[in-house]
Formats: C-alpha cells, structure tokens, sequence
C-alpha cells in the first residue's frame, strides 16, 4: 500500500473538513479523487502533506508514519497543489535550480557526495526535458505567468525529481487542452514507470480516462472506492419500451414484478425503467412484453457518479452494485 489514511477528522472551528475519513491507495496505482465542491479533497491532500495538522487519524505514505516520519513523506512525494503560489520575482529556472539545490543537499547528507551530483545532473535534465515538453519559458519571473503558465511551473518543480508518489490537487485547472494532452502522457508515463498517483479532479472524464481506481468523497467521508471497470460493470441500463396502448398496466406491472428495475415511468403508452438485472432477464421480460419497439441505452460514467454526488449513499451503492 503506497498511502494509507486512517479516520482522518480535520475541523476548521465548527466546519467540518474531513471526518474520519480513510483510503487506501496501492502501489502504482493511478487513483483518482473526487467529489463535490467543499467535499474535503483539498483539506485530505493538505494534510497528507503536512500543511495541515489533523484533529485526529493517522496516515502512512510509503510505510512512513505521518507522526514520526513527514519529512520522509514530503522527500518521496511531488505535489501540486490547485493554486501555485511561488516567489513572484524569481524565475522557473530559479525555482528548479531551488528545489534541485535543497534535494541534493538532503541526500548529500544522507547517501554521499556521489548520489547528490548524481541526483542533480539527472533532476536538472529531467527539468529541462518537462519544461521543453510543457512549452514553458522558464526564464519569466513567476508573476508575469499566466495562470495555466505558472501550472506548469508547478508540475515542473512536483515532477523533477521522479517522484515515487505523486499527489495532484485539480492539476488540469488553466491548462490548454494542448498542454493537458501533453500532461496527460506524462502522466501515463509516470504510472507506466510505476508512479502511485492520487489524482483529485472534478473533471470526471479526466478520471474515467486515466485512473484505474476511483475514491467519492461526500461531506468529508469516503463514500466509495472502487476500481473504473467496477463502475462500468455494474452500471444499470436505461430502457423505454414502447407497448401496446392496450397493455401498458399490464406491461408495467410486469415489469415492476421482475425486481430488476427501478424508476419505472409511464408516459402514455411508453414504459422507461433504470434496469440493474442480467441481459437474460431482461430479454426474457422483453418477450413476454411484446414491445411495439424499444431502446436500450447505458448512462455514461459521468451520470453514475453524479448520483453518488446529489443521492442518497442507499442510491448510489445500489446504481454503483456495492
Ligand atoms: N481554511 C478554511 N477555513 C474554514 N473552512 C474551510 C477551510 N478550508 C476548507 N474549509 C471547508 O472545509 C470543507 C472541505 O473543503 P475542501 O477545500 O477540502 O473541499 P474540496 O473537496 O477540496 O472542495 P473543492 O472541490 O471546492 O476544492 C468545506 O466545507 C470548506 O468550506
């Protein structure tokens, strides 16, 4: 497990951030991190980096311990954070050569000279190489950046270093499509290579395309954590059936009687019902129904989860089959 977060409560006075919050997140696993606005998702990554102090809950990145261990965390983990803010007058280069020059100096301390210049030729090309990638003119000083700009100053600086965590806070935010497409290959790099990533966003396509597992934070809780296919798999089926305008109370009571569907309507002489049952039964009720015509269709991705954001927990564990 490459973070583990236990019972995470964080309160701001009465408001309540996190509230026993937990998630696991395997070893090179792209996971993504979503949720409505005011969810908790910022609040839970500030505090896995250290920028908040949790109320109470623990958790573990890599095996070190957030009590004992942070800045071990904060070593193995590249972070970008929704809203860059860095020195204003000073350049990316300037930036980059910062991080690169406290990084070498920390594992000048602990692994010897040879590592730490072996460490800086590499970070400073990988620099060079992400910021050719990004199109980013590195010699601007920060503020004179655009805000998609200074984005990528930062997944400049959150990447340099080859992280093995990576930890994202709506990355994409100012980013043209262009520059998020050449984002989205370095991230798939990253995972390819072996990178654990937790990704929040709240742009669910981005999440359906590039992770493998999805968290669903509700009102500071985890509600769900299931990998993509989990969601594609169980999604239910949108189905009108078009009846006989003589038999649609029957047909409807047929269909309420299969167990299988719910939000059954009736508008005239046309049936629409959200079917969870396997295809068979669904064929097998189709052929005592007799339809005149019929649609079968699937919600996308985006339709299940925005039922885990607006419904019921109840709802959506049954939409989700969990
Ligand atoms: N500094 C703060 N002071 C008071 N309340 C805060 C503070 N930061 C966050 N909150 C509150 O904590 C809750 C969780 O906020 P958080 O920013 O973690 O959510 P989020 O899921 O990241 O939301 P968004 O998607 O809008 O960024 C919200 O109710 C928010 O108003």
């Amino acid at each position: 497990m490459s973070i583990e977060v236990r019972e995470l409560t964080k309160k701001y006075g009465e408001i309540t951030g996190v509230e026993q919050l937990s998630l696991k997140v395997g070893t090179g696993q792209f996971q993504g991190f979503i949720g409505p606005n005011g969810a908790g998702k910022s609040t839970t990554i500030r505090c896995l980096m250290g920028l908040l102090t949790p109320d109470s809950g623990t958790f573990s990145i890599l095996g070190f311990d957030d009590k004992k261990a942070m800045a071990s965390i904060k070593a193995s983990v590249g972070y970008l954070p929704s809203e860059i803010r860095l020195y204003r007058k000073l350049s990316t280069q300037v930036h980059i050569a910062l991080a690169i020059a406290i990084r070498r100096d920390a594992i000048a301390s602990v692994q010897g000279k040879a590592a730490a210049a072996a460490f800086e030729k590499h970070a400073e090309q990988t620099a060079k190489t992400l910021s050719k990638r990004l199109s980013l003119d590195v010699q601007r000083p920060f503020g004179a950046l655009s805000f998609g700009n200074q984005k990528k100053a930062g997944i400049v600086l959150s990447m340099l270093h080859e992280p093995p965590v990576l930890i994202l806070d709506e990355p994409t935010g100012g980013l043209d499509p262009l520059v998020q497409e050449t984002f989205f290959e370095l991230l798939k790099e990253r995972h390819t290579a072996g990178t654990t990533i937790l990704y929040s966003s709240h742009i669910l396509s981005e999440v359906e395309r590039l992770c493998d597992k999805v968290a669903i934070v509700k009102s500071g809780s985890v509600i769900a954590n299931e990998a993509i296919e989990h969601f594609r798999q169980k999604r239910l089926k949108r189905v009108m059936l078009k009846c006989h305008e003589d038999r649609v109370t029957a047909c409807a009571a047929m269909v309420e009687q299969s167990g299988e569907a719910s939000r059954v309507r009736i508008d005239r002489n046309v049936i629409q019902m959200d079917w969870h049952g396997l295809p068979s039964k669904l064929t097998a009720l189709m052929t005592s129904i007799n339809p005149k015509d019929f649609t079968v269709t699937e919600p996308s991705l985006e339709s299940i989860f925005m039922h885990y954001y607006h419904d019921s927990a109840d709802e959506a564990a049954e939409i989700g089959g969990i």
